[in-house]
């Protein structure tokens, strides 16, 4: 293995391998750290943990956890993933897991960068914007989890972080890989070795990639992974590499945790002409809901069209539920239902499986009991198509906000997409 990454997230881990992926890199995306050596024909390795929102020394040791693997697989470089919207709180987690890798590789340096300039998300001066909105004015300031409520990302690293927190502007890195690699040295030699570097275009993420080229540590969303595999191998090699897809035809399922803009506009879309149902957080507290029943009007349902279950919800709903409840309770109910409703789908015979949201998707592939999954065509910008390595399950875990209205069709239709 020549590349080892680290994932926060489950939704994340596959928008990273996706972009590895169509590096031309061999990648596999494990959920959660394996037990035993890799495949030896996987050249990235996406260890995926369900540490975004955990707490700080939980997210540290499995993250450390996962490190240590992944130096054992013998790889060169290691890449820390989180969400290109940046999902942290002042206390964590980004921040004090950058400074656990860092301390375990003795590295000096890294770099900041969730830049992902296909899904609209752009770094200039400092601050992380989505589309033409600063993030915190972007709905992302609504999360339930992780309401990101300042777009400067110096600023909301700070308290993180035990260490400087430095800046390579945009015009350094509008001037190539020399430049950037200087200014990252620049800032490391002034106290600041944890840096935040601009980015606003593809472009400018292949200059950085190769910039980092030989820093133990890189750290950022998925687009800071373009310009990574021509560090590793030719080009050549990498533009002749295929991905062999064969999905399958059977019952299908679509299951959404997501209460972001996007989502609820997916949501909305798909219910409207399909069958559907909504959980609500107050009913499954109450014990009123169940996966048993929930799953066995689903199966009946997938034998004409894909069922749609959603808890999927506006910021006041959301809020009005966490305040009766607390935003733990809610989450961690609304998580454990997605997750054993998967699993008494996939006994019903279901064999794709849509999920919407990163803690959804965590939960879901934890409670499926998945080891690993290859990564197969992309459905939208960050999402691939993925097949559990275990069983006959073809799934997409797609991110909060990625993806158009019509995310759960397509999904469905490349999930049974044969090779021609
Ligand atoms: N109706 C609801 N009320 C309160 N919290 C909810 C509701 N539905 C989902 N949640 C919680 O919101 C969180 C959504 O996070 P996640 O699945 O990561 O979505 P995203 O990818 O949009 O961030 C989950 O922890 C989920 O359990
Ligand atoms: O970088 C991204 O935006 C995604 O890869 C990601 O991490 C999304 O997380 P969720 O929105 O929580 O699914």
């Amino acid at each position: 293995m020549l590349l080892g990454c680290i994932g926060d997230d489950f939704t994340g881990s596959s928008d990273l391998a996706n972009t590895l992926a169509k590096g031309g890199m061999r990648v596999v995306q494990y959920c959660g750290v394996p037990h035993g050596p890799c495949d030896p024909q996987v050249e990235a390795g996406v260890v995926a943990l369900k540490s975004r929102t955990i707490p700080v020394a939980d997210a540290v040791a499995k993250s450390l956890q996962a490190l240590d693997w992944l130096v054992a697989e013998g790889c060169r470089q290691f890449l820390f993933k989180y969400c290109s919207t940046f999902d942290s709180t002042p206390d964590g987690n980004i921040g004090p897991v950058i400074d656990a890798l860092m301390h375990r590789l003795g590295a000096a340096a890294t770099i900041v960068c969730p830049a992902f300039p296909a899904t609209g998300r752009s770094i200039y001066q400092g601050h992380l914007f989505v589309k033409d909105r600063l993030l915190s004015e972007s709905g992302m300031e609504n999360h339930p989890l992780t309401p990101m409520t300042d777009a400067d990302l110096r600023r909301w690293l700070a308290p993180q972080t035990r260490q400087g927190v430095g800046h390579v502007a945009a015009e350094t890195v509008f001037s190539g890989a020399e430049a950037i690699r200087a200014g990252i040295a620049r800032e490391a030699e002034a106290g600041r070795p944890v840096v935040v570097v601009d980015a606003i275009r593809d472009e400018d993420l292949l200059a950085i990639g190769a910039a980092v080229r030989d820093l133990a540590l890189v750290t950022g969303g998925s687009g800071i992974a373009l310009g990574l595999p021509a560090n590793f191998l030719d080009r050549e090699t990498l533009a002749g590499r295929k991905t062999a897809w064969c999905g399958d035809g059977g019952l299908a399922a679509i299951l959404s945790g997501s209460c972001s803009t996007m989502t609820r506009a997916q949501v909305e879309r798909y219910r409207a002409d399909h069958p559907a149902l909504e959980i609500d957080a107050d009913r499954l507290l109450a014990g009123d809901e169940t996966p048993a029943e929930v799953a066995d009007w689903a199966a009946s349902a997938a034998s004409k069209a894909a069922p749609l279950i959603y808890s999927s919800a506006d910021p006041e709903r959301v809020k009005a539920a966490q305040q009766r409840h607390g935003k733990e309770r809610v989450a961690a109910a609304v998580e454990g239902f997605f997750a054993e409703t998967a699993r008494l789908l996939t006994e019903a015979g279901v064999t794709r499986l849509v999920v919407a949201g990163g803690e959804t998707s965590g939960a879901v592939v934890e409670g499926l009991g998945l080891e690993a999954l290859q990564i197969g065509p992309e459905i939208a910008p960050g999402v691939p198509a993925l097949k559990a390595s275990d069983r006959p399950l073809w799934l997409t875990l797609k991110s909060g906000n990625f993806g158009t209205e019509t995310f759960f069709a397509e999904a469905l239709a490349v999930l049974k997409r044969r090779p021609e």
